[in-house]
């Protein structure tokens, strides 16, 4: 099993190119299900869910192309609405597949999905909100089995805001008979990236990015080319990655625009942030201050702080000086990290979904274990700034998520390197 072997105690500097969103890829990939006519996408992120949810898309029927970051899908041959355990238990966003199966073949047997170990990760919502519009839903042998003729259009609400069930919901109500209203819905900038290319493929759509979204039904959507939008949450580890280390750098391919509850984090902690814009280009470049300062966060829905930051803004705190409040209020078990930060000399203390995190004066390289995705990208934002060498086993988690991490790393002058 792969490891990361980490140098601490190089400043990163220099420039690095953003890859394009695996949360707005992984549903838009889904969208594909949709139509007979191609879709293509480009700037699609080479990572290991975009190529587990290409092979589940496959066997489903689906004629796949890749080149380099583009990918066209083409489900006119869609014949095997399944989606077996073996094929999604690593992925969470494989239940993106349901809503689209349902709507465009009326069935659909979708395995409960896998994916971080962050919580229990129900998905009762997306049942509920398909079974509002007249799907017949059972879960049995632990699978979603739907049955539908033509899915009718619906008021929905759901409980908690919820990202993948709205972009389920949404996608289930483009060719629903009537309009469909989605209230509380997520307003995160992915569900606005997948109603976007939506609209491109035909569907009628109004509201993407409020908690409102109306959605009139068609009867057919067409093919399509739309670009994935910059992944924000790559970006913020980044930027987390160049202020540990007192370091400056820039990131094109990338927006500040979906960052904003980060950058004024970062601000506060006294790094001095600014964007340079124009028309067809966008980059943000950080410089760290001499020393960071403790800040509190508290992870909510979009646009507040983004749980999957958490992790890295606990690893920056560690070693800022003062007393960080950190609340998690969006996953149950997501702070798993916070024991192997502890290892490398970290002091924070648990209660509840609350963190206390104190700023040590250096953490020490020790062998530490990746739990999940962005406690990966925390442990490796410790191993950045600590003395000596941190080696972080099990890292098939970042690689889920994290496009040529090492390259781009090394490439801004940190010294890590990939070891079996
Ligand atoms: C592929 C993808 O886009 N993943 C993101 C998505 O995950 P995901 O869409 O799975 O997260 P949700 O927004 O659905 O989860 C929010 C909360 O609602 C709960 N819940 C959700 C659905 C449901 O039917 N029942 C229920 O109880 C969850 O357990 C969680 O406590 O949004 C999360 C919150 O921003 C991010 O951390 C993930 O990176
Ligand atoms: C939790 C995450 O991913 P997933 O929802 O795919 O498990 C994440 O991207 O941080």
């Amino acid at each position: 099993m792969d490891k990361l072997l980490i140098e601490g105690g190089h400043r990163l500097c220099g420039e690095a190119e953003m890859s394009g969103a695996k949360n707005a890829a992984l549903p838009i990939l889904c969208a594909a299900l949709l139509t007979r006519e191609p879709l293509t996408l480009t700037n699609v992120p080479q990572l290991n869910d975009i190529g587990t949810m290409l092979k589940l898309l496959a066997q489903m029927g689906v004629a796949v192309q890749r080149e380099g970051s583009t990918v066209t899908l083409d489900a006119s041959g869609l014949n095997n609405p399944l989606a077996p355990y073996e094929m999604v238990k690593t992925m969470r966003a494989s239940i993106l597949v349901l809503g689209p199966l349902v709507a465009r073949c009326g069935e659909a047997r979708v395995s409960l999905p896998g994916g971080c170990a962050i919580g229990a990760r129900p998905v009762d919502q997306h049942i509920k909100g398909l079974t509002a519009m007249g799907a017949d839903i059972s879960v049995e042998h632990g699978y979603v089995v739907a049955r539908t003729t033509r899915l009718k259009g619906a008021r929905l609400f759901t409980d908690m805001v919820t990202v993948t069930g709205t972009e389920n919901l949404m996608m289930a109500a483009v060719l629903a008979d009537g309009e469909t209203v989605i209230e509380n819905a997520a307003r995160e900038p992915e569900v606005v990236d997948l109603a976007n290319c939506l609209v491109a493929m035909g569907a009628r759509i109004s509201g993407a990015g409020t908690d409102v979204i109306r959605i009139q039904g068609v009867d057919r959507l067409h093919g399509a080319t739309h670009r994935i939008m910059p992944d924000r949450i790559e970006t913020g580890t980044y930027l987390c990655a160049a202020a540990v280390t007192g370091g400056e750098i820039r990131l094109t391919g990338t927006s500040a625009g979906y960052l904003d509850a980060v950058i004024d984090k970062l601000m506060d902690a006294g790094c001095d942030i600014r964007t340079e814009k124009s028309p067809s280009f966008e980059a943000i470049v950080l410089k760290a201050p001499e020393k960071l300062k403790a800040v509190s966060i508290r992870t909510a829905p979009y646009p507040a702080f983004p749980t999957d930051m958490q992790a890295q803004f606990m690893a920056v705190n560690t070693v800022a000086e003062g007393t960080a409040v950190i609340r998690e209020t969006i996953f149950e078990n997501r702070f798993m990290h916070a024991v192997e930060l502890a290892r490398l000399g970290a002091d924070i203390r648990i209660d509840g979904n609350t963190a206390v995190v104190t700023g040590v004066a250096r953490l020490d390289g020790a062998t530490v274990m990746a739990t999940d995705l962005r406690a990966s990208a925390g442990l490796i934002i410790a191993g950045l700034v600590a003395r000596g060498e941190t080696l972080i086993e099990r890292i098939y988690h970042l690689d889920r998520g994290y496009e040529r991490i090492e390259q781009k790393l090394t490439a801004l002058g940190a010294t890590v390197r990939r070891v079996s």
